[in-house]
C-alpha cells in the first residue's frame, strides 16, 4: 500500500503543477482534513515543499538518466519522479528501496505504461551513491556562466539568481539562494487586546518550544511544528500566524488612536489587525482588496481576533482617489503592495517557477499606481508605508524612487530608526527611511519597508 504522506503529497505536486494551485494553502487544505496523523502531515509538508524547492536540481539529476526531455514527460509521472528523487537525494531518514517502491506503485495507478521507466530511472539513482551537492557540482562543471551554475545547484530560475547577483553580489547571492531553501520557521504574534505575550509563553515553559520574538514586542518564535488550526489561543482569538518580519511593518505607521486608516491591499488582513491591535481597536481602518473572496478573510480575521474598527471592502484602491470625500483623507496608509513575492520562497517554494521577469515589470507598474494614489489620499503631514516581501530593488526602492522623483505629490522619505527593533536599527542607519530585511540574517521572510510623509502644504 502506497504511504499515506507520499499519496497526498503527490496530488498535491500534481495540482500545482497542472493548476498553478498554491502548495501552501493545497496542503492546509489537506492537512485540515485530518487524514493524516502528525508523522505523515510532516512527511507530506517536507515532499511538497521540498519537491518544489528542488525541482531545478532534481530534473538535471533525474535528465542524466532519461533518454528523452525530462519537461517533455506526462505531468504526473514527472511529479512522482521529482518526489521520489527529492526523498533519495535530500532525506536521509527515508529509506531509498520505500521511496522508489512507492514511487511504482503510485505510477501503476495513475499511468501504468510509465511504471518501468519510473522503475529503472529511480534504481539507477539509487546506485549512483554520490550526494546530490557532489552530482549538482560535476553536472555544471563545465558551465562557464556563474548565474546559469548557480541556478542548477541552488535550483532557481536562472533569471532570477542574475537579478540578485547584479544587486547583491556572489557571496550575498549565495546566502540568500540557501536560506530560501531552508525550512521557514513558525512564528505567532500575540494580541495584545486579549493576552500578554507571557501568558502565552508560559503553555511552552516545559518543553522550552517557544521563545520571545526579538524583533517584536508581540512576536513568538517557535521551535517545532504546531497544528495552529487546532490551537486554542489561535481558535480564541489570541494570537495570529505571522512571519516575524512582517510584525516590524504595521508599528512603522505610528497609528493613534482615534487616527483614520487606509490599508489599501489587506488581504487576508495579517497587518490590518496588527494595526488594529495597535491602536486598541480605538481607530477607523478601512481594509481593500480588489478580490472579494479574499476580502472575507478580512473579516474572518477581524472576527476571530474581536476587531471590531476594521471595515473590509472590495476594490481596486486606485480608484479611490475617485471619491472626492477620500481625498487627504487618512492619516496613515499602508501599501503592503502586491509583488513577486521572492522573499516568502520559504512558504511558498513553487513562486519561483510561476514568477517571470515580465510579471515583475508589470506589477512595478501596479505598485506605483498603487503609491501614487496613497499619495493622494493622505493628509498632508500623513505618513504612508510601502511594504513588500520581495528582495528585487526595482519593486521597492525603485517604486518609492520613481513615485517621489515626479515631484508632483510632496512625499519625502521619513525616518524609521525610531520605531524599529533595537537589532534592525543599524541596518537602517545608512537609508533611514527603508529597510530591506533579508532571509539570510535573522531566519525571517525577506522584507522591504518604507516610511514616506506627505508635506505639509
Ligand atoms: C501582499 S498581499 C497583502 C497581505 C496583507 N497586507 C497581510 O498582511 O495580510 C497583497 C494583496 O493585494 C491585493 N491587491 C492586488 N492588487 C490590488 C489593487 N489594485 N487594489 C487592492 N488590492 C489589491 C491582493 O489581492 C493581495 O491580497
Amino acid at each position: 500500500m502506497i504511504a499515506a504522506a507520499r499519496q497526498w503529497a503527490f496530488d498535491i505536486l500534481v495540482r500545482v503543477a497542472t493548476e498553478r494551485s498554491f502548495a501552501n494553502l493545497s496542503l492546509q487544505d489537506a492537512l485540515g482534513k485530518g487524514a493524516l496523523s502528525d508523522r505523515d502531515r510532516a512527511l507530506c509538508t517536507s515532499l511538497v515543499y521540498g519537491t518544489l524547492q528542488r525541482q531545478r536540481s532534481l530534473d538535471a539529476i533525474l535528465q542524466t538518466h532519461l533518454s528523452r526531455p525530462i519537461d517533455g514527460l506526462e505531468p504526473r509521472v514527472l511529479a512522482i519522479l521529482r518526489m521520489t528523487a527529492y526523498q533519495v537525494l535530500y532525506l536521509d531518514k527515508i529509506p531509498g528501496y520505500a521511496a522508489v517502491s512507492d514511487a511504482v506503485e503510485l505510477c501503476k495507478s495513475v499511468r501504468p505504461k510509465a511504471a518501468g521507466l519510473v522503475n529503472a530511472v529511480m534504481r539507477a539513482l539509487l546506485r549512483d551513491r554520490r550526494p546530490a551537492a557532489v552530482r549538482l557540482k560535476d553536472l555544471t562543471a563545465s558551465v562557464a556562466d556563474w548565474a546559469e551554475r548557480a541556478a542548477v545547484i541552488h535550483s532557481y530560475p536562472t533569471w532570477l539568481v542574475r537579478r540578485l547577483e547584479q544587486t547583491y553580489g556572489r557571496s550575498r547571492t549565495c546566502s540568500l539562494l540557501e536560506a530560501c531553501n531552508e525550512p521557514p520557521a513558525l512564528s505567532a504574534r500575540v494580541n495584545r487586546l486579549r493576552a500578554t505575550r507571557a501568558q502565552i509563553l508560559s503553555e511552552f515553559v516545559e518543553d522550552g518550544a517557544a521563545q520571545a520574538s526579538v524583533l517584536s514586542p508581540d512576536g513568538i518564535r517557535f521551535r517545532r511544528g504546531l497544528d495552529v488550526g487546532s490551537w486554542e489561543p489561535y481558535l480564541d482569538g489570541l494570537v495570529s500566524v505571522q512571519d516575524e518580519g512582517a510584525m516590524v511593518i504595521a508599528p512603522l505607521l505610528q497609528a493613534q488612536a482615534g487616527e483614520r486608516i487606509l490599508d489599501m491591499c489587506a488581504a487576508p488582513g495579517g497587518k490590518t489587525a496588527h494595526i488594529a491591535e495597535l491602536q486598541g481597536d480605538a481607530g477607523d481602518i478601512l481594509a481593500c482588496d480588489v478580490h472579494a473572496h479574499k476580502v472575507r478573510l478580512i473579516e474572518e480575521t477581524a472576527s476571530r481576533l474581536g476587531l471590531a474598527s476594521i471595515k473590509a471592502v472590495c476594490c481596486d484602491a486606485r480608484t479611490l482617489t475617485a471619491e472626492a470625500e477620500l481625498q487627504g483623507a487618512f492619516d496613515a496608509i499602508l501599501l503592503d503592495a502586491p509583488c513577486s513575492g521572492f522573499g516568502v520562497l520559504r512558504h511558498r517554494p513553487e513562486i519561483r517557477w510561476q514568477r517571470t521577469e515580465a510579471d515583475v515589470l508589470q506589477l512595478t507598474k501596479l505598485q506605483q499606481g498603487l503609491l501614487a494614489a496613497a499619495a493622494e489620499l493622505v493628509r498632508p503631514g500623513g505618513r504612508i508605508v510601502y511594504s513588500t516581501c520581495t528582495m528585487l530593488p526595482e519593486e521597492n526602492e525603485g517604486v518609492v524612487r520613481a513615485v517621489i522623483e515626479t515631484g508632483t505629490n510632496a512625499l519625502a522619505w521619513d525616518d524609521i530608526t525610531g520605531e524599529l527593533p533595537p537589532l534592525l536599527v543599524e541596518s537602517a542607519r545608512e537609508q533611514p527611511g527603508q529597510l530591506l530585511l533579508m532571509p539570510d540574517l535573522y531566519g525571517t521572510d525577506g522584507f522591504y519597508m518604507a516610511r514616506l510623509r506627505k508635506k505639509e502644504t
